[in-house]
């Protein structure tokens, strides 16, 4: 671990660099959708998609074919010139560092695309060293475009050493945004027995005690409930404590079965209760999935806006259909109040829903 003076941290990497941010902001972003730029079909969709997703992230990396990765990329650079993207931020994912694409990824896409993009996406970080790498090319090469505001850098956490160092990786400067749970590659970097795109399994579960006779002896053949378990529980609670402790942003990531709205649904929420801002979205059905899921619900604000109006001055205790409130429920509900307002500067529909609820204290 380098060890920068608190001064330097904030010190562009590079003669006529911008200023790199103190803090980083807020701005929604329920669903990163992601998009092949190097799929007609595909890009011909996503000036269509502006306004009704928070993110939309031109892939280069995994799941584009090796010989498109050059197509993808020149795909990535017309769409942005071509697009007024409005209140939608534009991210990229670009290749991993040790792939032969990724120096002319960054060398191409920052003096065509670099005033547009928002958020460059590092794959398969595995420590400090990875964003530091980024981190001062990146400003060379803002210096030399003459950009007035640092790219962001999200990294994906998707291997055992990304997740060992992830809190080395969150504070490894001042552009980092945020981080995403990268369940396939962490896997199969992990060695763990599974074969899916995120998501949980059947065979990761735990089962009820076995009933016992009337000698007191365990019928272990009984019929029993099992319970799934949530295989990426530890690493996503690891990844949000990482981010909260450095202000950035943590999100879920991908889920493979598309025609599982459901299974979807609940992992999102898993990672919306557990801290996360949003997730990814890999076909156009899964947005409206992220949206619902990473904005609070009506009866959640309702019941934080009681919550709010009833302690007052934030101090003391007070009792709310039966449960005791304080000052750090209080804090609880301002997290889901404040959400719900930087949502609805941003989406009419929940403002509607919003605004409609009358609070009683
Ligand atoms: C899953 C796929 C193959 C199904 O593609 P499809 O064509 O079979 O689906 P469809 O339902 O037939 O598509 C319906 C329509 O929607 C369009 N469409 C379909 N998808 C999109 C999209 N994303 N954005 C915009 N439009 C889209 C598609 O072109 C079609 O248009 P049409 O009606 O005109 O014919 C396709 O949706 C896709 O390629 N999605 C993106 C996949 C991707 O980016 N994967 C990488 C991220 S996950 C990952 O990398 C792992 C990680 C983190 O690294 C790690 O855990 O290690
Ligand atoms: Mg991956």
């Amino acid at each position: 671990m380098s060890h920068k003076s608190a001064k330097d941290f904030f010190a562009p990497l590079a003669v006529g660099a911008p200023a790199p941010l103190r803090e980083i902001p807020a701005r929604p972003s329920r669903a990163i959708h992601f998009f092949d730029p190097s799929n007609e079909k595909m890009a011909a969709k996503v000036p269509g998609m502006i306004g009704t997703v928070d993110v939309l992230l031109g892939n280069l990396e995994d799941a584009i074919k090796a010989d498109n990765k050059v197509a993808a990329r020149e795909g990535l650079v017309k769409i942005a010139e071509s697009t007024d993207f409005g209140p939608t931020q534009l991210w990229t994912r670009i290749n991993s560092l040790d792939s032969p694409w990724v120096l002319d990824d960054l060398t191409t896409l920052v003096p065509a695309i670099g005033d547009k993009l928002d958020v460059i996406m590092v794959p398969k970080v595995q420590g400090a060293e990875d964003i530091q790498y980024v981190d001062r090319l990146l400003a060379q090469l803002e210096a030399k475009a003459d950009l007035d505001r640092p790219i962001l850098v999200h990294a994906i956490l998707e291997t055992a050493r990304g997740v060992a160092n992830v809190e080395e990786i969150c504070g490894a400067s001042p552009r980092m945004q945020g981080l995403s749970l990268g369940p396939a590659d962490l896997a199969a970097d992990r060695k763990m027995k599974t074969t899916r795109v995120g998501g949980g399994h059947p065979g990761y579960l735990v089962r009820q005690d076995p009933p016992k006779d009337e000698l007191g002896v365990s019928r272990i053949e009984a019929p029993r409930a099992t319970y799934q378990q949530d295989l990426w529980h530890y690493t996503i609670a690891k990844m949000v404590d990482a981010c909260a402790m450095h202000g950035i942003y943590p999100y879920y990531g991908p889920f493979g079965d598309i025609a599982d709205v459901v299974a979807c649904e609940d992992q999102f929420r898993n990672a919306f209760l557990l801290g996360c801002v949003g997730t990814w979205s890999l076909h156009p059905k899964q947005i409206a999935i992220a949206n619902k899921v990473f904005s609070p619900s009506v009866e959640d604000i309702a019941h934080a806006r009681r919550v709010v109006a009833a302690m007052g001055d934030g101090t003391g205790a007070v009792m709310i259909d039966g449960k005791m409130e304080d000052d750090a429920s209080l804090k609880q509900c301002l997290v889901l109040v404040e959400l719900a307002e930087k949502l609805a500067e941003i989406d009419p529909d929940l403002k509607a829903q919003y605004d409609a609820i009358e609070v009683d204290a």
